[in-house]
């Protein structure tokens, strides 16, 4: 369990992360989403004790990072898996990662299993890894501790599809054994494959969150018949807002059920009635396309 409470954090004058709340349940993936600059890894830093709050809280397992007994067993982080020593072959961070979790070398073959890298790649140099290898090396350095918990600053970055589904049931695997996961992500489309709950974050602060069922549910209805202009009249007369979709039909503010009765009431036959496509997609870019422009004006 992660609990952030009105966190922010100031730069002189500048807020990057301005009284953000969150939670994070055990045995479910929560998304951490938002543009470029919009203060997910610095909340991250915060959260386990590299970045000090100007004001809030943070816990994990119910306490301050820092007061964790072992905090490298206990929650298994990844915050920039670029930084890892290139001079050093995969084995030897992922050796110096369990000797600071206090666990021994099984475990060390057993991370190297579990995010699938080879004997051979184990024993490479990180300089000469792919960025995909590179984000396995960290992931197996977040696991290699059997954590509880697991924060990870955008870990699906330079996988491809692929390898973001590996992604998806390695971390389901470990949420359904219990265990909670938070990760950040710039990309709708990779945290919307992996994630069970959506914190969406523009500009330092909240902007939505719930499960992604529930941001991906949509308030309106599509809607079409054979006689479409005259289903256009009566959608005007009945005061329902309405526009014309791309794809033939309108689109209704309102849900199924009004419809219906219009078209009872007006003799109306109807070839279509579904929820509109209000995608996360539009979410996310209407939520966050300004504090996007403006932080890279
Ligand atoms: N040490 C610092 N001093 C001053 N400003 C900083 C510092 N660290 C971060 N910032 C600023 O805080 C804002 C939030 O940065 P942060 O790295 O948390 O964003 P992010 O959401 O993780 O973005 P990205 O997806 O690009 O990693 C940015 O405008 C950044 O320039």
């Amino acid at each position: 369990m992660i609990q952030i409470e009105n966190l922010t954090k100031r730069y002189g004058r500048f807020t990057a992360v301005d009284g953000i709340s969150l939670t994070a349940e055990p045995g479910r993936i929560t998304g951490f989403l938002g543009p470029n600059g919009a203060g997910k890894s610095t909340a991250m830093r915060m959260l386990v004790g590299l970045t000090p709050p100007t004001s809030g809280t943070a816990t994990v397992l119910g306490r301050r990072y820092v007061d964790l007994t072992n905090p490298a067993a206990q929650v298994g982080t990844m915050l920039d898996a670029s930084a890892q020593h290139a001079g050093r072959t995969g084995r030897e961070v992922l050796t110096l990662a369990a000797m600071m979790a206090g666990v021994g070398r099984a475990e060390v073959d057993r991370a190297l299993e579990r995010v699938a890298l080879t004997p051979a790649e184990a024993d490479r140099r990180v300089g000469r890894y792919s960025l995909g290898m590179r984000q396995r090396l960290g992931l197996a350095g977040a696991l290699v501790g059997d954590p509880e918990v697991l924060v990870l600053d955008e870990p699906a970055n330079g996988l491809d599809p692929a390898g973001i589904r590996w992604m998806r049931s390695l971390l389901q695997e470990f949420a359904d054994e219990g265990g909670t996961v938070l990760l950040s992500s710039h990309l709708l489309h990779e945290v919307e494959q992996v994630a069970d709950d959506l914190v969406v974050i523009g500009r330092g602060r909240i902007v939505a969150r719930g499960t992604k069922e529930e941001l991906l549910r949509s308030s309106s209805t599509l809607v079409d018949s054979p006689e479409r202009a005259r289903l256009g009249q009566a959608l005007a007369r009945a005061g329902l807002p309405a526009e014309a979709h791309p794809t033939g039909g309108f689109l209704v503010e309102a849900g199924p059920e009004p419809l219906a009765r219009l078209a009872l009431a007006e003799q109306l036959p109807l070839t279509e009635v579904r929820p509109g496509d209000q995608r996360l997609e539009e979410l996310f870019l209407s939520l966050t396309a300004d504090d996007a422009r403006e932080h890279s004006a």
